[in-house]
């Protein structure tokens, strides 16, 4: 038998929670297909979670700072208190029974299983077939990408599922991957006694960023021992019970390690979901959507599946569009120009908006301004724990901000100004005859101004 409903939103991850809850919320019949928590990657495996053992890790790396500053004490790293935290505060025990009543309280039909596209506004979920009259928002976020190494299928490796849920901290650990994931836990396994090694396939850290951020990237978690290898590609990988064994293209010696962290980036799995019975490709990287993020019939995209940065805030932004549009008031067309992110290491590594490469790769002619943290007021005064810059990219044609880079003491925070820079277009002139409250690290981004050049 076939119900009909309104809406049918598949996977109740950041994205789908929100639209779902949104919809149900406005008057329609709403259900929301998820397969495994409610809440998706973020509160449970991601951003949340991952956040509290980096807060833990920085208390230990500014006590170490205090014997520059101000006199001594002695901090003993306890693992246990981190997974604990963990368990209680982020998870609840990786149980979703609270983010299940909050949606049944807005209205929302939880069903738990696997939802598949069956043609326009039709959904299976096991033997249940759903008929959503106005649509279906996909919303089924994202796996790790595995690379095809030789050997590494067979091993026990390690996902962020698994580091994130650690109750103990290994000896020593190898991580596959020097983006986002690789560089955040890497930095928080090592602030807690863990061995670690960063293999990174590419020529530098946070390829996606500014070179700049990269070369932070390492400098800081070579100041917190972690060994930084870039342009390493392993050829094969073993595990014989007890111990990782990679070896590296080239390399003669294999690197050994009690783990091995695999975050190599994150695949969307298409086919799994039948988008093909909508014409969709199945094997494409993402699902390609319009402005009001309408990717079919009666179908809608949010979140990491569409492919624009796997960002809880992105994932969010494109629900907020999806759910007006099915509610037939569209508002503006999802706008991508000033796309904040955070890498949340010590120093933290915010940016917006384009690169200096990407700016030029667009065919703009283009100005660059750049200002070390270290030697601004607010640096001084910071001291241990200052390294860090403003990193300016403007569109010198029209005068405005296209990207920026703050990485620093609270780099995420002093980002704010310059997301709104890039959004709006200020024009770098007015930016310039601003008042910036001195001594903030935020006021370095007047100097990085007169530094355009
Ligand atoms: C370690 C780590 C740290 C991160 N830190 C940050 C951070 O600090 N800031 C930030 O912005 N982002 C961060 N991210 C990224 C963030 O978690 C994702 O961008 C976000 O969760 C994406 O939300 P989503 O709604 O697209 O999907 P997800 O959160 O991936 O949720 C999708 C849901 O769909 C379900 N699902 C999948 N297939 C089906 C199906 N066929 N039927 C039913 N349900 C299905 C899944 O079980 C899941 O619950 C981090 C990610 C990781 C792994
Ligand atoms: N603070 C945050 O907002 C935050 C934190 C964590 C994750 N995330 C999101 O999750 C996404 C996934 O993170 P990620 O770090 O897995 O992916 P990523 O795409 O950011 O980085 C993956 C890295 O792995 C490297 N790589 C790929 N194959 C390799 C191989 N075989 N050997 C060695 N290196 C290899 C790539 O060159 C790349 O630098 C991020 O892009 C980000 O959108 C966000």
């Amino acid at each position: 038998m076939t119900e009909e409903v309104d809406v049918v939103v598949v996977g109740l991850g950041p994205g789908g929670e929100f639209a779902a809850g949104t919809l149900a919320e406005a008057g329609l019949n709403v259900v929301g297909v998820e397969a495994e928590l409610i809440g998706g990657e973020c509160p449970y495996w991601g951003c949340i979670p991952s956040k509290m053992m980096i807060r833990a890790g920085n208390v230990l790396a500014e006590a170490g700072r205090v014997s520059e500053l101000a006199g001594e004490v002695k901090a003993v790293p306890d693992w246990s208190r981190v997974a604990e935290r963990v368990r209680r505060e982020a998870t609840g025990g990786w149980d979703d029974r609270a983010a299940a009543d909050r949606l049944a309280a807005k209205g929302v039909r939880p069903v738990r299983g696997k939802g598949r596209l069956a043609g326009p506004g039709r959904v299976t979920v096991g033997d249940r077939t759903f008929r959503a009259g106005r649509g279906v928002v996909l919303a089924t976020g994202t796996g790790p990408r595995i690379p095809p190494v030789p050997g590494l299928a067979e091993t026990p490796y390690w996902t962020n599922r698994d580091a994130i849920a650690a109750e103990e901290i290994p000896a020593s650990m190898l991580v596959l991957g020097g983006g986002a994931i690789g560089v955040e836990l890497a930095q928080v396994f090592a602030r807690f006694g863990c061995a670690v090694t960063v293999l990174e396939g590419g020529d530098r850290l946070l390829a996606r960023e500014e070179p700049e951020a990269g070369e932070l990237a390492a400098r800081a978690l070579r100041a917190d021992g972690v060994s930084v290898r870039t342009g390493a590609r392993a050829a094969q990988i073993d595990h014989d019970g007890t111990t990782f064994e990679v070896l590296l293209e080239g390399g003669l010696e294999p690197l050994r390690a009690e783990r091995l962290l695999v975050a190599t980036g994150r695949r969307a799995d298409l086919a799994a979901l039948g988008v093909g019975t909508l014409g969709l490709d199945p094997a494409a990287p993402a699902v390609r959507t319009d402005g009001q993020m309408r990717a079919g019939e009666r179908l809608w995209a949010v979140g990491d599946i569409t492919g624009h940065g796997a960002f809880t805030h992105v994932s969010m932004y494109q629900a907020r569009i999806a759910v007006l549009d099915i509610l037939g008031r569209p508002g503006p067309d999802a706008d991508y120009r000033a796309l904040p992110r955070v890498t949340f290491t010590d120093p933290e590594i915010g940016a917006v908006g384009l690169t200096e490469r990407q700016a030029r790769d667009q065919g703009m002619r283009v100005r660059t301004g750049l200002v070390l943290i270290a030697s601004s007021a607010r640096g001084l005064v910071h001291g241990p724990g200052n390294d860090g810059f403003i990193r300016l990219v403007e569109d010198a044609d029209r005068g405005v901000l296209v990207g920026a880079t703050s990485a620093g003491p609270a780099g995420g925070e002093v980002l704010y100004g310059l997301n709104i820079a890039v959004h709006t277009e200020t024009p770098t002139d007015r930016l310039k005859h601003m008042i910036y409250t001195y001594p903030t690290f935020h006021r370095a981004v007047e100097a990085a101004l007169d530094d355009l050049h």
